[in-house]
């Protein structure tokens, strides 16, 4: 380290011990208290030190690099402002609380939020919030808090969600998220007395289709066929998940039966539609699909594996009627 860093941290430091000595009146302490300071500023972790009002009384390099700022521009800010919007209003109230019930000694996380960055960027960030005991300081509360940068985790965690959420073709999500999905739809429709459509999509002769043009352009198929039925959703709500192979499955919370099945004709007619020519294959090209709509309402099925069965067993019988077909059981 260059002596023009040290002696500029070294400034840092005695500007931010001297800040804090001087906010604290009646601390008995003082010495204990530039001690911490002085180690929290060669610490590797992000560590601030705050008053009961919420107030900076002390930032290491580490902390204001976090929050892109010189340490000295933060001491008298209120650090919860420094935090992002959905998170502020729990520090706060954690401090009042705390304030007017100084008993309870106030320990805190760590707990995953994210800080704003001066340049408005967020940063993800685990917090955990300790108050020192008595023996360092007499009669004004302060808190230290550390700060460990998990942006990286949370990035990875991203990807690694999704890898276990969606389908790895299509893009949609898997068998595994239908099933949470449809667990969590089932306990709020029946709770709500509200409707649950839940409909099995599978393509007509997709073995041909593999056989004729081969299952690189039989993905691709499955793709669109997935895309296709995404559009034609009405909400945020509903959910196209790939059941199996050839198979999709939609779930329509809150619709009733009419409604999935306006849906479900819509699909039918958009599949129909679909072209092949961008994979180098002829106008003439059609694919087709057969569909199994079950709605759940009034305590119709006893379970979702049961609302499930029917939509196959509707399924199975578009599929033996001839294909191309919605059967509603
Ligand atoms: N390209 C491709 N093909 C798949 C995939 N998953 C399943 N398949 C194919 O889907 C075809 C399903 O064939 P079948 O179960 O006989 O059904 P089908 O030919 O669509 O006939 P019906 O359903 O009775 O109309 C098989 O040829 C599977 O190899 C996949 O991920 N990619």
């Amino acid at each position: 380290m260059s002596n023009n860093n040290e002696n500029s941290r070294a400034n840092n430091t005695d500007s931010a011990v001297s800040a804090l000595i001087s906010s604290i009146s009646n601390t008995v302490n003082n010495e204990k208290i530039s001690a911490i300071i002085n180690v929290t500023n060669v610490m590797a972790d992000a560590i601030f030190i705050v008053n009961a009002d919420g107030v900076f009384e002390s930032v290491n390099p580490v902390a204001a690099r976090f929050f892109n700022v010189t340490s000295d521009s933060l001491i008298g800010k209120k650090w919860q402002d420094c935090l992002q919007e959905q998170y502020r209003d729990d520090y706060k109230y954690m401090f009042e609380s705390w304030k007017n019930n100084y008993q309870t000694p106030l320990n805190h996380g760590p707990k995953e939020v994210k800080i704003r960055k001066n340049n408005g960027n967020c940063l993800d960030v685990e917090l955990s919030i300790s108050c020192l005991p008595e023996s360092v300081v007499a009669s004004t509360p302060l808190f230290i808090c550390i700060m460990h940068d998990i942006s990286k985790h949370v990035k990875k965690y991203k990807v690694l969600e999704n890898v276990a959420k969606l389908d790895h073709l299509t893009g949609i999500a898997n068998r595994c998220t239908l099933e949470k999905t449809i667990i969590k739809n089932w306990q709020e429709c029946i709770v709500n007395k509200q409707p649950l459509s839940f409909i099995l999509i599978d393509i007509d002769y997709f073995k041909l289709f593999n056989d004729n043009f081969g299952h690189v352009k039989g993905d691709k198929c499955l793709q669109k066929v997935a895309r296709t039925i995404e559009e034609c959703l009405p909400s945020k709500d509903s959910l196209v998940a790939r059941y199996g192979g050839e198979e999709f499955a939609v779930v329509l919370p809150r619709s009733h039966i009419s409604n999935a099945q306006m849906i479900a004709k819509r699909i039918q007619e958009k599949i129909l539609n679909i072209n092949f020519r961008d994979l180098g294959l002829p106008a003439n090209v059609k694919i087709s699909v057969s569909q199994g709509l079950a709605c759940e309402y009034n305590n119709q099925y006893r379970t979702s594996e049961a609302l499930i069965c029917a939509a196959d067993t509707a399924l199975y019988r578009a599929k033996s009627e001839g294909r191309n077909k919605l059967c509603i059981r």
